[in-house]
Order: structure tokens, then sequence, then C-alpha cells
């Protein structure tokens, strides 16, 4: 059971997981300060305290129920002190729903350039201003601790693709040992702490990093390390050996997914929590995600449609605007055009993973997989 009273710092506890079928498919619920959230589930990325053109009331709206932002960019701007200051996180962007914030372990390798990782952390320079800043375990769950997300991310290094066997190795074993020592440094009651399963692309790496993990006991685990420009047959190939080594009644999230294609196999294999920036950024290039693939609605052949961009959406774009009128805005570059894409592509993938979740209860999963794969293109 889950205790947000009193002194038990387990708070995303999972409650009775509903399998389904010979697949690892669950339907479950996630408990957070912030509220009971059902699973399996998509969080929209608000990575510097704001899902990109879409409010608050908007997000609740469409159906969010944990939003996810970055600690490395929020330590580096406004700056983590300054949120706690504000309130926290939830405050400060007034949102009342889950939260959970990454630990900085990702960015830190693809946005900044990289100065030096070693036992104690990673030091790289800023992308806003160019200094020198250093990421460690003890400093990434502080300021984890300042923003006051309900779930946080241990501090790790996410192992870049393709990389040699060594030095996955090396670098999982140096994630095991971080993790520990965030574990260590997380203070805060009424939060829960996820570890981050690593190992690159190597099977064994894969089932070690998972059981060294088990063995610290977290109440979460991500899966990093994928969705790093792997062929999609070597993540679910990863998934296959790391996810049955994770507890049943732990909650398992799936770091950077994605499409709706990925949804679906990861789910089939037992993943419960998803986060990916593909559906707002490609929104603002003018293209909205469907059940049979993607439509760039900012294409000349959508000029006189008068239809909306999917007639059985049941979002806020398709309610009430046409692909003609969302083409001429994203052409004329009016802010609202991206705006109605960003609210659909938000919905679409709100909605399939309702409908997913739908399938498992009603035990139809397998053939849900089936029929969507069979009509999505990628
Ligand atoms: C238009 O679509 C896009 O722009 C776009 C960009 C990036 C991704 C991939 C995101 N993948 C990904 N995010 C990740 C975040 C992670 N965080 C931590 N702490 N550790 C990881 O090991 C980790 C791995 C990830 N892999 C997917 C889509
Ligand atoms: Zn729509």
């Amino acid at each position: 059971t889950c205790a947000f009273a009193g002194q038990k710092k387990v708070l995303a506890a999972y409650e009775e997981a509903v399998k389904c079928g010979y697949s690892g498919a669950r339907a479950g619920r996630l408990h957070t300060p912030h509220g009971v959230f059902d699973t399996p589930m998509f969080m929209p990325v608000g990575t510097q305290a704001t899902v990109k053109a879409v409010s608050p009331r908007e997000l609740k709206e469409m159906g969010a129920q944990i939003i996810l932002s970055n600690t490395y960019h929020l330590y580096l701007r406004p700056g983590t002190e300054l949120v706690a200051e504000a309130g926290g996180l939830h405050r400060f962007m007034d949102w009342d729903g889950g939260i959970l914030t990454d630990s900085g372990g990702f960015q830190v390798f693809s946005l900044g350039p990289l100065r030096k990782i070693t036992e104690e952390g990673a030091a790289f320079r800023s992308h806003i201003d160019g200094s020198t800043q250093f990421l460690s375990p003890e400093i990434a769950i502080k300021a984890q601790m300042n923003l006051g997300a309900d779930i946080i991310m241990a501090f790790d290094e996410c192992i870049p693709y393709p990389a040699e066997y060594q030095y996955a190795k090396l670098s999982t074993e140096r994630t095991t040992r971080w993790a520990e020592r965030s574990q260590k440094a997380h203070t805060r009651s009424g939060q829960a702490l996820f570890a981050i399963v690593q190992g690159g692309m190597y099977q064994d790496l894969r089932r070690v990093s998972a059981n060294d993990l088990v063995s610290l006991d977290f109440p979460g685990y991500g899966i990093g390390g994928l969705s790093v420009g792997e062929p999609k047959p070597v993540m679910y190939e990863m998934l296959e050996q790391t996810v049955p080594l994770l507890p049943e009644n732990k909650p398992r999230y799936l770091m950077g997914v994605g499409t709706p294609d990925c949804l679906v196999e990861a789910v089939r294999y037992g993943i419960d929590m998803f986060d990916c920036v593909f559906p707002t950024r490609v929104a603002r290039n003018g293209t909205a995600m469907t059940k049979s693939g993607r439509l760039v609605v900012k294409n000349a052949a959508y000029a006189k449609d008068f239809l909306p961009i999917d007639e059985n959406c049941g979002c806020y774009a398709c309610q009430n605007f046409s692909r003609a009128y969302i083409r001429h805005l994203l052409k004329a570059d009016e802010i609202f055009g991206l705006r109605l894409t960003t609210i659909h592509n938000l919905y679409f993938l709100l909605d399939f993973t309702k409908k997913m979740r739908q399938a498992i209860l009603e035990d139809r999963f397998l053939s849900f997989r089936e029929e969507f794969l069979a009509q999505y293109c990628k």
C-alpha cells in the first residue's frame, strides 16, 4: 500500500496491476501526493516549467495527469532555489496535477557541450551562456527537492548509441553507484525517487543494471539509455531483457518514448509510464498525429480541406476548426496555429493511452494492438 501520511518515504506506490493475456501489459493506478493516476500514461513534456503553447487549464481539460519538467534547464534558468522560494514547481507554474522531473542525466550529455565525466559527476558548459557547470547525484537530488516534484529521477549517465561494451559496462556500474548516492541525498518525504536502468544495448549489462537497482529498493524504475537512435527492434529486445526483472508491483517508466507504435509495443512488455517531446515538437512544425500516421497539415494539399484534422477526435482543435484554417494560421506564422496542433497531438496520445488501458481492463489488449499496428504507418 502507499502511505502519504506519516514517515513512510514510499509515495509512488503501485496498486494492483491487472494482467492481460500472455502479454505483460497491465493497467494500474499510481499514487502521488497530487492524486491517483491511471496507467498506462503519457506525460506531456514541460521542459522549462511550461508545456509549450498550452496552458495548465488546457492540459487538465485534455486529461493530462502527470507532466515532466527538466532539472537541467531549471537549474541553469531560473535556478531551483528561486522556484523553491516561489513555493515549488506546482505553485510556480500553477499545475495541481502530478509532476515528474528528469535528473539532468540525459540533458547534460545531449545539450551542454560536455566537459568531463568523473566518479564525482559531470562537468559541462551551459548551453545558455557557456558558463562551466557541474552536476553530481547530490546536486541533482538537491535541485529536485527544491523543485518539489512528486516523482524525481536518480542522476545517471545516458550511454550514447553506439557504445563499446567496456564503456557501457563501466558507465552502468557508475550509474548504479550514483543511484545509491542519489538515494542517500534524497531526504525529502512526500516525494518518490525512481532509479534509472542503463546497460547500453547489451543484454547482460541490462540485467545486471536492473538487478543491482532492484536490490537498492526504489519505489519505481525508469528505463534509460533507449530511444537514443537505436533500431526499434533493439529497443524492444532491451525491454524484453529488463522489464521482467523489475518488481511487478512498482511502476516502470520508459524514458523518451514516443510514438503510438512504440507505446503499444512497450505496454505489451509491461511499461506503465512514458514521456516524449515528439507530440509537442512536431506540432510546432505543422505535423499532426493520427491513427493512420502523420498528417502534415501545413501541406498545400489541405489549403481547401474544410474537414477537421481527425473527424473522430474529441479535441478542441478538431471540434472547432478545419485543416484549411489551421494550415492558414501556420503559414501566416500565427501562434494560435501552433497551439491547435499541439492541443491535438497531446490529446491524441493521452486518448491513445486511455484506449490501451480500457483494452487491457477488457482483456482485449492483444487484438487492440494488432488492429492499431495494421492501420498505423510510421
Ligand atoms: C520530433 O521528435 C523529437 O524531437 C525527439 C527528440 C528526442 C527523442 C528521444 C528522447 N529519448 C530519450 N529521452 C531520454 C531521457 C533520459 N533521461 C535520463 N535521466 N536518463 C536516460 O537514460 C534518458 C534516456 C532518454 N532517451 C525523441 C523525439
Ligand atoms: Zn484533434
